[in-house]
């Protein structure tokens, strides 16, 4: 029995996320925190001498002392000087670390869904995935970016200006600090609303992304069919939507500027006229009030980006709530503990033992239950209607799925009790919709056996009957395939997959045949080297091709997941039921209309006689 999905999405708070990333990947750079943190703390330090160094300065010109000028000119060139170079390096310093977490992440949420069910991963469109690793964690990435450089930066420069604004004047100071907490109400407001609006904003631009693909892998059809306008109807659609939670987001965030600007204005107004007070009772000089405004100037900027800061936040906060939500899924389909490799110890007998299988859990059954078994080096063909459930056969042999009920052994070992890799090690799976990947031929053979020598894959490619058709490629094996083998005829494209499941050299095949025919030449070739390949060896097929069946050791018939007839083709055919009516109407191919016309003609007993005289 397979075990239930443990599989719920994640609505953490502000505080677990921040907790988790620290224990998951901040903590990891601590040493260099610490040295971005110094750095910044210098920088900070030396921002807060610039106020103090402009009221010595008016101070000393309005004793009329010119003398000092000179020093003080060089003072000012100093200080500047010494904030652009530490600018400089904490930037670099910062987004280097930023940069290096962000991609860590990357990383290990690619990890983590190569490990997830399969059916987890076809439950997401390919477009949400992308984004999941490249949109959101780039918004993680940016979050920590600003917390570097506005928490830590900004919040440690207006800590320092804020101690030369004492020096200068502490009642002025004092009154300021007072004031101004009051902006923090608005910030915290426009946050909660940014970070809901940026969590639908990223699932949108999933789907957006989604779509994009779908349409952009879809052109020759698109091209033939002239759909290019309902394609644009379709993506701008969707462009639209990502666009909407922008519109929004963008809304709410540029409400917080004015608001600032605002508070910053009555700061700065107030203290023209307190400082103006306090110079006509003699209690401050002239360069205090300067030195003061300066420093308020100054601390303006980064008081403005802290409050943004709470948006940065919380858009990364959202992102990285995605992310921990794809984390936290547990696989369901894994080796139990403690388990053994299958050992090969019958030659891969596989049977299946009163197998039913729901893909979705609701009782509506793809396989029901289902028993056989093929021997070692035999080959069963799996034929019956569209959606009799012969695929989801072939999804349960590797445990792509695991059965809700009912067993599939592997030479006398449950395939739930072994490990995973184990069982798909021994297995080489030939598909109706071919991947190729955009890389070289050889490069695709050996994605059969990652550590094959280039001897290895020609021997594959020839019994494959592709060497001939590589050798005349531009490049031979080093030949680039282009997207999904774009570059290759159909035909090609099967040789190609099918050296990679001669490499692979294992005992156990699952074939899916194409129903789409190839040319005769094309056809002759790939029937060729299958039958030589699968000769020795435990084949599952599922058969379009007459051919296939008629050679087939037994084939086994299929109707809505069911088993509803077994034997060989010319037993079945003498029983005229349900595989002689298939014979007739779904053969396809132009070789097979031709027998199945000559079947219709002959009727089912005459066809048993000469079935059977052939044999
Ligand atoms: N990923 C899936 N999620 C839900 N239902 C599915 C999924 N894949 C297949 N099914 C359903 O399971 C049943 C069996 O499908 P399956 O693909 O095994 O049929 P098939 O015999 O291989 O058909 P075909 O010859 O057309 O490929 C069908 O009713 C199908 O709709």
């Amino acid at each position: 029995m397979s075990k239930r999905p443990q599989n719920r999405p994640i609505h953490k708070n502000s505080f677990w996320l921040i907790r988790q990333l620290w224990a998951d990947h901040i903590r990891n750079y601590l040493w260099r925190l610490v040295g971005a943190f110094i750095l910044i703390s210098i920088l900070a330090g030396v921002t807060g001498l610039y106020p103090i160094v402009i009221k010595y300065s008016y101070d000393l010109l309005a004793k009329g002392e010119m003398s000092y000028l000179w020093i003080i000119m060089l003072a000012m060139v100093g200080v500047t000087a010494l904030k652009g170079l530490l600018d400089y390096l904490q930037a670099v310093y910062t987004n280097r670390i930023s940069i290096t977490l962000g991609l860590d992440m990357q990383k290990r949420l690619y990890a983590h869904l190569m490990q997830a069910d399969f059916k987890r991963l076809s439950s997401e469109s390919p477009g949400n995935l992308v984004t999941r690793v490249n949109g959101d964690l780039v918004t993680v990435q940016g979050a920590i970016m600003a917390v570097f450089t506005v928490a830590i930066r900004d919040v440690l420069t207006v800590f320092s200006l804020v101690v030369s604004m004492l020096y200068l004047d502490w009642v002025m100071t004092v009154v300021i600090l007072l004031f101004y907490p009051l902006a923090v109400f608005p910030i915290a407001q426009v946050g909660r609303i940014v970070r809901k609006y940026a969590s639908h904003g990223w699932a949108q631009i999933g789907n957006t992304t989604a779509v994009l693909i779908e349409h952009l892998s879809s052109l020759r059809l698109i091209k033939t069919y002239r759909l290019e306008q309902y394609s644009y109807n379709r993506v701008s659609d969707q462009l639209e939507r990502a666009v909407d939670f922008q519109r929004k987001t963008v809304r709410v965030k540029a409400a917080l500027n004015p608001i600032l600007e605002v508070f910053g204005g009555l700061a700065v107004a107030g203290v023209v006229g307190l400082a103006a007070y306090r110079i006509s009772q003699d209690s401050k000089t002239v360069g205090d009030f300067t030195g003061f405004i300066a420093a308020l100037l100054m601390a303006a900027q980064p008081i403005r980006s802290f409050g943004n800061l709470n948006n940065r936040i919380q858009e990364g906060l959202a992102a990285a709530e995605r992310f921990y939500q794809v984390l936290t899924e547990k696989p369901t389909v894994v080796s139990p503990p403690d388990a053994k490799p299958l050992t090969l110890i019958g030659g891969g007998r596989i049977e299946f033992e009163n197998v039913s299988f729901s893909y979705n859990n609701d009782g509506r059954n793809a396989v029901r239950d289902f028993s056989l078994t093929i021997e070692p080096n035999t080959t069963v063909a799996l034929v019956g209607k569209s959606g009799a459930g012969k695929s989801t056969i072939f999804n349960l042999v590797p445990r792509l799925y695991d059965p809700q009920s009912g067993r599939i052994l592997i030479d006398g070992q449950d395939i739930q009790q072994v490990t995973v890799a184990s069982i798909r090690d021994q297995m080489a799976l030939v598909s109706q919709d071919i991947t190729l990947f955009d890389d070289t031929v050889a490069a695709n053979i050996a994605l059969g056996r990652l550590d094959a020598t280039h001897e290895d894959i020609v021997a594959a490619a020839k019994a494959a009957n592709a060497h001939d058709f590589i050798e005349r490629l531009p490049e031979g094996y080093d030949a680039r395939l282009g997207d999904r083998g774009m570059r290759l005829s159909g035909g090609q494209r099967q040789r190609v997959a099918l050296a990679r499941a001669i490499l692979r050299d294992a005992p156990i095949l699952l074939l899916d045949e194409a129903t789409s025919a190839l040319d005769a030449e094309s056809e002759r070739l790939v029937q060729e080297a299958l039958a030589k390949f699968s000769e020795s060896r435990t084949t599952l097929v599922i058969a379009h091709r007459l051919s296939t069946v008629k050679n087939a050791d037994m084939i086994c018939v299929m109707e809505d997941g069911f088993i509803t007839e077994k034997g060989r083709h010319a037993e079945l055919l003498a029983r005229d039921g349900a595989y002689a009516q298939f014979c007739k109407s779904q053969m396809l191919t132009p070789e097979d209309q031709d027998y199945a016309k000559h079947i219709a003609a002959l009727g089912g007993k005459q066809a048993r006689a000469s079935e059977e005289s052939a044999a």
